[in-house]
Order: C-alpha cells, then structure tokens, then sequence
C-alpha cells in the first residue's frame, strides 16, 4: 500500500455587501508526469521513508509549485483511501491551508493554476473529486473510500463505488 498526501492552497475571499458568496480560489496543478498525468489535481505525492504525512504535503509542494507552506499551517481535511480490485491501492492525507509564501512556478512535474472554486474544472480531474472536493475546500472533513477496478495503472482502471462519511475527526 502507498501513503500519499495532497494539499489545497486557497487564497482570496474577501467579500463585500455587493459581492456576497465565496470568492476564494485554489491553487491546482496539471500534472505533467506519474498516476493522473494529464489531469488536474492538488499538489502531492507520496510519502519518503521517514517523513510524516505533513512533511510530505510541504515538501512535494515545494518541489512542484514552489510555494512555501509552514507545516504547523497545514489543516488536515480528509483521509481518503483507494482501492483497486478489492486491495488498498493508496492511502491519501488531505490538506487544506491560506497560509503560504511565494507565487506558484510551474517545474517539470506541473503546471499551476488558480481556479474560483465554481470553476473547479471536475471534467479533467479524478472521477472522484467531485465528491469530496467540494465539501473539503469549504472547510468540511471527509474520510473516503473509492474503489476501482480493471487492474494497473489505477488511472486507467474504472471508478465503480464509493462511500464517504462527513465531519469526521482526522488527525495529522
Ligand atoms: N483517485 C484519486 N483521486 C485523487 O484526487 N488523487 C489521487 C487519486 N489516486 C491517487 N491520487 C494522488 C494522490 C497522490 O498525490 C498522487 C500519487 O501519485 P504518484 O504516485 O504519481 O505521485 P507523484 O506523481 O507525486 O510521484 P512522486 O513525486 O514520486 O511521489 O496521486
């Protein structure tokens, strides 16, 4: 089994008495190479021996978009586990934070973008982020389980059910 993590950076969201409702937007990447290559994601990646899960989400956000995030800014937001063909393919921390320094770059792993979160583009990311996603960038905590099935790669295989339970403790 893998353990991997993602991260969502917000940024924005002031609102006025003429502009009500949630302006903030997320930072996401399109990913240029590894599992879901082509589509957009948050950045991520899967866990070095020795690391913690927080360790990870600053590090792989660091190395693909360049942005420094303080671990101790880092909420947690889910746990989300998938599955492939009735065996734990990866456990996956999520992350949510305002909090970070720099501007996004893109690097030879991704390309950055911001997107209101209206405009998240769900039509090219993993099938099951519609599900969790939005709830997770309005500040809610999910645990997740999705379970695939066709074999290897698990971006090719097919999105055949899931489970999801909301407002959940998580820790880390
Ligand atoms: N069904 C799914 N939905 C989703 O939103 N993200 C998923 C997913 N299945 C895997 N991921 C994410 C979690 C994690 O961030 C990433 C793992 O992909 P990879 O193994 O290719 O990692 P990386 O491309 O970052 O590789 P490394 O840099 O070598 O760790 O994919």
């Amino acid at each position: 089994m893998l353990e991997a993590t993602l991260c969502f950076p917000l940024r924005g969201g002031e609102t006025t008495a003429d502009e009500p409702g949630d302006r903030r937007e997320v930072l996401l990447i399109e990913k240029r190479r590894g599992l879901g290559e082509g589509w957009y994601n948050g950045p991520g990646g899967k866990l070095e021996d020795g690391e913690t899960p927080r360790e990870c989400a600053v590090r792989e956000t660091r190395e693909e978009v360049g942005l420094q995030i303080d671990p101790d800014d880092l909420e947690k937001a889910g746990e989300l586990t998938f599955l492939l063909d009735g065996a734990v393919h990866t456990f996956c921390h999520v992350y949510r934070t305002a909090a970070f320094a720099g501007e996004p770059i893109a690097t030879e792993e991704a390309r950055p973008e911001w997107f209101a979160l209206e405009d998240v583009p769900y039509d090219r990311m993993w099938e099951d982020d519609r599900l969790w996603l939005p709830g997770v960038l309005c500040g809610r905590t999910v645990r997740g389980e999705f379970e695939f099935s066709g074999g290897k790669p698990l971006d090719e295989a097919a999105f055949v059910d899931h489970d999801l339970e909301w407002d959940v403790a998580v820790h880390d």
